[in-house]
């Protein structure tokens, strides 16, 4: 059996594993405040329950709503408690050799991007991303007798386009494929890999990534809340003695786009256009999330590449958090909600986490080998090197024994000795590549001096031990709470009737308003259902209009043959997810052949209907000549070759015009005045340094003039030579031409 269908039968008996999922309201803004915004959020962390009072409440059962999670956490939490109670243990995992995904769901400002990557450089304020690093890489540095091969990627999805935010102007395509051999997965092809040496490269890559993700946008922050944005770091480890089995550890961090509904920011035309793509992506996380909460024997992952690319972290092998961030405010009540049941739902997800054991197809591995290859090639030509080495001298013996000046040994002599120099290179260079190979891995406990700092491992235990109690704490409140209505009635001793009839008065009464507010929630969720059907059927409509609209176009305006001949040629990429016409094999006498017809266009139902009774309709016999294939396209077109001696003299000749031309500069075009001298010009130079800029000189050391040119607007003036005496008149000027 091979490994990877092993490994597969080992997921199939893992044990199951449910998504972690965790709420973080973040504190209300000033904005919020100013306008008069109040509160709604009761966070509860030490139960895990959030608790939301409608502001538009008519009945006491709408009231509030109440939610239960895996952990909560209030606007006074710290992104460090996070980090130690909730990512730390994942992280550890990973280090291990699991998948684990880290995903921060929430509207609009709510504080993903803090949650994920705060403020970097601020130890207190940085979030999961920066700590994560700091946690991978303080494992390695203790780690004795492994070695590691550390990259990572950052890849950011807009409107369902995927870009690498670490080679942006990368012009291959980037697609999304299934793993080979049915290991599950997907992975994006000609995505940059950065070899990462210490948290320091890490951060680098973070800092290279979201420069990228905000360079040619016009709208940063906009951008930003649209696009969802993935961090991928694998991690891959084998044991100096056993190189053989290699382990993968694969973390994906990621920010998700606002998951506000569009129809809320009144988009329309394109904006609508691509608020449907964006959301088509968080709409279909939303479907596959419902459908592995609901057990579903289909999971819609196919639907957009957000889901292709999180297939692992929901319902795959991944170990996953969800952090789902909500606001305070009552503004927002609505949005909270929907993200509030959406993780609820999330909570119901079940992964099968597996160990990325004995991984044939790891990088590690391929490089162990190169660098095995290299010191074998190495040691075989210093071998050879030695050999010739030793020939040469004792060749070099024999020329001073015999004191002979024979031309035929000279020439051997030389020609060892070259073979040697030549040795030499090639040795050299096959070092500088093993050195370069041996550079990308990083052996485990090499800084061990640096990072094992006893208080700091013990600290770090301690606050696991921490994070660990109160998680357990959480459950024992939560499983207390749901049976405390036993409980009490079982710890109850009734002195008569009267007080039992009014003990279960009591308990009847909180029963009821416990299932009205049952009953609301269905009924919410009834009318969510409503609404977001009716918001479908409206799309649908609209497509089908669309549709219908286009077809009558290509019915009446599009030959019947050209139509067949593009039915023929379109066909759907699975993927770019998108309808692509094959190249069309052209038989050049056919398509040079002329062609009869019988009928003229247009060919439409109308035309044929009307053909009985208006000649104009009539059919009549129609040549068509297909016009002859150019056989070279303006795309073709190679400019005719300058010979290289004649572009060297032209650009000598610039050259030596700009070093020594002196420019005549009219400022305006008619000159100026200065104190009776009218039309005014001045000469300069090019500088060299700056295109489009002349140095003007005032040899004149004339204040007047200075004042006279300073008024110009195309003038920009400012000293060729720093002046610290400002009341000296600058005497030279550079005037930018505009
Ligand atoms: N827990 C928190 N504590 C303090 N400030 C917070 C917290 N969460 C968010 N904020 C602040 O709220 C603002 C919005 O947060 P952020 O940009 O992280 O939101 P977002 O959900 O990532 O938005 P977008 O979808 O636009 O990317 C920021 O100024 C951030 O500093």
């Amino acid at each position: 059996m091979n490994k990877s269908s092993e490994n597969i039968k080992n997921a199939r008996s893992a044990n199951n594993e449910a998504v972690q999922v965790i709420v973080r309201c973040r504190p209300i803004s000033e904005k919020e405040k100013l306008s008069g915004c109040c509160e709604i959020v009761d966070v509860y962390p030490n139960r895990g329950v959030i608790e939301v009072k409608n502001p538009r409440a008519k009945s006491d059962n709408e009231r509030i709503k109440m939610f239960t999670y895996d952990a909560v956490y209030d606007s006074r939490s710290s992104q460090q408690c996070l980090y130690d109670e909730m990512v730390r243990p994942l992280v550890a995992s990973v280090l291990e050799g699991y998948n684990g995904c880290v995903f921060a769901y929430g509207q609009t400002g709510t504080g993903k991007t803090h949650t994920m990557e705060g403020v970097v450089g601020d130890s207190d304020m940085q979030g999961i991303i920066p700590r994560a690093f700091e946690q991978i890489w303080s494992h390695i540095n203790r780690t004795t007798g492994v070695e590691f091969l550390v990259y990572a990627r950052y890849l950011e999805l807009y409107m369902e386009d995927i870009r690498d935010l670490l080679k942006s102007k990368s012009k291959k395509q980037l697609v999304l494929r299934e793993m080979a051999g049915g290991q599950g997965g997907v992975y994006v092809t000609h995505l940059h890999s950065q070899t990462c040496k210490n948290a320091a490269d890490m951060m680098k890559t973070m800092r290279i990534g979201n420069k990228n993700r905000t360079t040619g946008v016009t709208n940063m922050n906009e951008h930003s809340s649209r696009s969802h944005a993935i961090f991928q770091i694998a991690i891959e480890m084998a044991e100096e003695n056993n190189s053989k089995s290699v382990k993968i550890g694969k973390l994906n961090l990621v920010d998700l786009a606002g998951s506000e509904r569009q129809s809320k920011t009144g988009a329309s035309g394109d904006r609508l256009k691509e608020a449907t793509k964006i959301n088509k992506a968080l709409s279909s996380l939303g479907n596959v999330i419902y459908a592995l909460a609901e057990n579903s024997s289909h999971v819609p992952y196919r639907d957009s590449k957000l889901t292709r690319l999180l297939q692992d972290s929901l319902g795959g092998n991944s170990k996953t958090i969800m952090i789902a961030n909500i606001g305070p405010a009552d503004m927002n009540y609505e949005e909270t909600i929907i993200t509030l049941r959406y993780a609820y739902r999330a909570k119901a997800i079940k992964n099968k986490p597996i160990k990325n054991e004995d991984m044939q197809d790891a990088k590690l591995l391929a490089l162990q080998q190169e660098i095995e290859r290299l010191k074998q090639l190495i040691a075989e030509k210093a071998n050879g090197r030695m050999v010739n080495i030793e020939e040469s001298e004792g060749s070099d013996d024999e020329l001073d024994l015999d004191d002979s000046d024979d031309e035929e040994l000279k020439k051997e002599k030389k020609e060892k000795e070259h073979l040697i120099e030549l040795g030499k290179m090639e040795v050299d260079d096959l070092n500088k590549k093993l050195r370069n190979l041996e550079k990308q891995m990083v052996q485990g406990g090499k800084n061990i001096v640096e990072s094992v700092n006893e208080n700091e491992m013990l600290l770090e235990q301690q606050r696991a031990e921490i994070a660990a109690r109160k998680k357990r704490e959480i459950e024992m409140q939560q499983k207390l709470e749901s049976e405390e209505e036993n409980y009490t009635e079982l710890r109850q001793v009734f002195t008569n009737l009267q007080q039992e009839v009014e003990f279960k008065r009591e308990k009847l009464k909180r029963l009821h308003g416990r299932l009205q507010s049952l009953r609301q929630e269905i009924k919410d969720s009834h009318d969510e259902y409503i609404k977001n059907r009716q918001e479908l059927v409206d799309a649908n409509e609209d497509l089908t209009l669309q549709l219908r609209r286009r077809l009558l176009v290509l019915e009446n305006f599009v030959p019947a043959e050209e139509r067949s001949r593009l039915l023929n040629l379109a066909q759907f990429d699975e993927n770019t997810d998108n309808w692509i016409l094959k190249k069309e094999t052209v038989n050049i006498n056919a398509a040079l052949r002329p062609r009869a017809h019988n009928y003229r266009r247009p060919i439409s139902d109308y035309a044929i209907k009307k053909s009985e009774a208006s000649p104009r309709y009539r059919g009549e016999n129609v040549i068509e000549l297909k016009l002859d294939l150019p056989l070279r396209t303006t795309q073709n077109y190679l400019r005719p070759a300058i010979c290289p001696q004649v572009k060297a003299a032209v650009k000598n000749v610039i050259k030596h015009e700009l070093d020594n031309n002196k420019v005549v500069v009219k400022i305006p075009p008619h000159g100026f005045s200065v104190r009776g001298i009218s039309k005014i010009e001045l000469e300069g130079r090019y500088n060299k340094a700056a295109r489009n800029t002349i140095e003007v000189h005032n040899n004149r050391n004339n204040t007047d003039l200075l004042l006279e040119m300073k008024k110009l607007p195309l003038l920009t003036i400012f000293p060729s030579t720093p002046s610290e005496n400002q009341n000296i008149p600058y005497n030279s000027f550079y005037y930018h031409q505009p």
